[in-house]
């Protein structure tokens, strides 16, 4: 099974359904994040679950745990395979997210986006290195019980080493020399699933190619 989940960040179902259609045999899952979800919400993901892929519903919940113990109930009829919360939400908010989850969905925190370098850590008042920030927050995951943690290829193996039976996801990966647009803590695949990536989120690289299919298998070639 190809570790890829490929992130249709799109509004538009049809598009979703296209691509996930062309792209199926290279990716192992399907990635919803807000983009979708807020336009397509609960029926969207029923539709893209008809493709028989599983699904990652990126919604990255971060409120006080009732709130997120709440919401995550409310999805448990969408069965996604991953699900994901803000391990910034702190402890009781993991342990409620992951209490509520179904039992074969796998919850993940996301420590540090990939979009941020130390330097956005410092603006928000955090020790700017990412390594220290990604394996305080995997320790935490990891101690409230939660399956695993969303970090760069950059820390996954710091995490990695320090939780040898964590699930981690790895985002922010682009193919050698490829445009890395709003990412800055970005590596390659066969460099993220080399230092421990479980699985590799890829969205742009692959939906924006003007042959999406064989984007996905370039990819896939390389790992
Ligand atoms: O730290 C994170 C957490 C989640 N994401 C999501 O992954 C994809 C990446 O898309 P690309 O087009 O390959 O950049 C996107 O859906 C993000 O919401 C992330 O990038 N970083």
């Amino acid at each position: 099974m190809s570790p890829i989940y490929v992130a249709l960040d799109t509004p538009d179902l049809e598009k979703a359904k296209a691509i996930a259609a062309r792209v199926r045999h290279h990716v192992g899952g399907i990635k919803l994040g807000l983009e979708f979800f807020m336009a397509n919400g609960r029926h969207g993901v029923h539709e893209m679950a008809d493709t028989g892929l599983p699904i990652f519903l990126d919604l990255k919940l971060h409120d006080i745990p009732n709130t997120v113990g709440k919401a995550i109930q409310a999805l448990r009829p969408l069965n996604p395979a991953i699900l994901t919360v803000h391990a910034s939400g702190g402890r009781a908010m993991l342990e409620d997210a992951k209490a509520a989850a179904p039992t074969g969905t796998k919850v993940v925190a996301v420590t540090m986006l990939t979009s941020l370098d130390g330097s956005d850590l410092r603006s928000i008042g955090l020790s700017p290195d990412p390594h220290e920030q990604v394996v305080r927050l995997a320790e935490l995951a990891r101690s409230a019980g939660v399956d695993g943690i969303v970090c760069s290829g950059e820390e996954v193996k710091a995490a990695h080493a320090a939780w040898k039976d964590g699930f981690f996801v790895v985002p922010g990966v682009r193919p050698a020399n490829g445009p890395v647009g709003d990412q800055k803590r970005v590596v390659t695949p066969r460099a993220a699933l080399d230092a421990g990536a479980s699985i590799l989120v890829v969205g742009r690289p692959i939906t924006q190619a003007a042959d999406p299919d064989r984007a996905a298998r370039e990819i896939e070639a390389t790992l």
